[in-house]
């Protein structure tokens, strides 16, 4: 396919083929594992009130994947944390399988960007470590890791500790470790944001092997357009100041996805809608608003 399809030229990124539209009629049919229903979250700082969400609605069926974007300070890490149960909110409700949250749970499991294993131990012991806080036999607990880092690939290296691990690999444990106790939902706070980009990729066809091969719902949130048309059955836009969704939308590029998918009309239509969407043209006036630039050293030599 080109590399330069004409703007003009695109579908619509509403357009589905059967074969998506189908696939979307079964997806909606499904169990909501999840549902937010007019969430705020008003925080109380220094500097006064911030409403970081703003009567956020969206429910998530299972086995999809949902990605979050949204430009910075739109309440991103906000709307995980509380589905996770590590943030309180102001008002709304939050359902996992029609239950409300009240705190963290088995049911949900939580990977981060930074490599939160624990170094002290082995890779094997990082991904029991669930299990362990959830009174697991050890022989059970053994079991169930083996077939755990057989899934994401890291069998032989059970007993090595994170500092031997490449960034991806680290990232690979994190995910076993969420996975382990075998949560409905697998909340993903830019889990592949400290990765170099070729790593980035190979992680990302690996999540989603995993997700095509368990009973898993994921809600995934990144600031990479690409990866989130990549991953995403359907893409939550939220804008900032407050926190608000602007559009939910189903991603019409076809499964199985694939690298040679990025220059087709349906992703680069997607593309062109979430730019807008996220970077809308700044208006005269803010574009004559530029930061006032000091010289804070004595510079002689012109750039230039
Ligand atoms: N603990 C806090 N106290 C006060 N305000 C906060 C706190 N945490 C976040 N905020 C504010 O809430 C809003 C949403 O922040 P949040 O970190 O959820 O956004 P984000 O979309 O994840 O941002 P980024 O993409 O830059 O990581 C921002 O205006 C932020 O300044």
């Amino acid at each position: 396919m080109s590399q330069h399809i004409q703007q003009d030229s695109l579908p619509s990124y509403l357009d589905q083929q059967p074969a998506v539209k189908s696939r979307f009629e079964r997806l909606k049919q499904r169990e909501v594992v999840l549902e937010v229903r007019g969430l705020h979250k008003i925080y109380e700082g220094s500097k006064g009130k911030t409403l970081a969400l703003k009567d956020v609605s969206f429910k998530t069926h299972r086995r999809e994947f949902v990605c979050v974007i949204g430009p910075s300070g739109c309440g991103k890490s906000t709307l995980i944390r509380i589905l996770a149960g590590l943030e309180s909110y102001s008002s709304g409700q939050v359902l996992v399988d029609g239950k409300p949250v009240n705190g963290p749970g088995r049911d949900r499991g939580m990977v981060f960007q930074g490599y939160t294993l624990f170094p002290w131990r082995t890779v094997k012991s990082n991904v029991m470590f669930g299990l362990e806080m959830n009174n697991v036999s050890r022989s059970e607990a053994a079991r169930e890791v083996d077939m755990w880092l057989e899934l994401v690939g890291l069998e032989k290296f059970a007993d090595a500790y994170p500092h031997e691990l490449s960034g991806g690999m680290k990232q690979r444990v994190a995910i076993a470790r969420a996975l382990v106790n075998q949560p409905r939902i697998l909340l993903m706070d830019e889990p592949f944001g400290a990765l170099d980009a070729q790593t980035r990729a190979r992680m990302q066809s690996h999540l989603i092997d995993i997700w095509r091969n368990i009973d898993i719902t994921i809600l995934f949130i990144t600031h990479d357009l690409d990866e989130a048309i990549h991953l995403a059955d359907r893409i939550l836009v939220l804008k900032a100041h407050p926190g608000e969704v602007q559009e939910l939308i189903e991603v019409p590029v076809p499964r199985p996805r694939s690298a040679e998918q990025f220059n087709s009309p349906e992703f680069i239509a997607t593309k062109a809608r979430l730019e807008a969407l996220i970077h809308p043209p700044q208006s005269e006036a803010e574009q004559l608003v530029h930061p006032h630039m000091i010289r804070l050293v004595n510079v002689n030599d012109n750039v230039e």
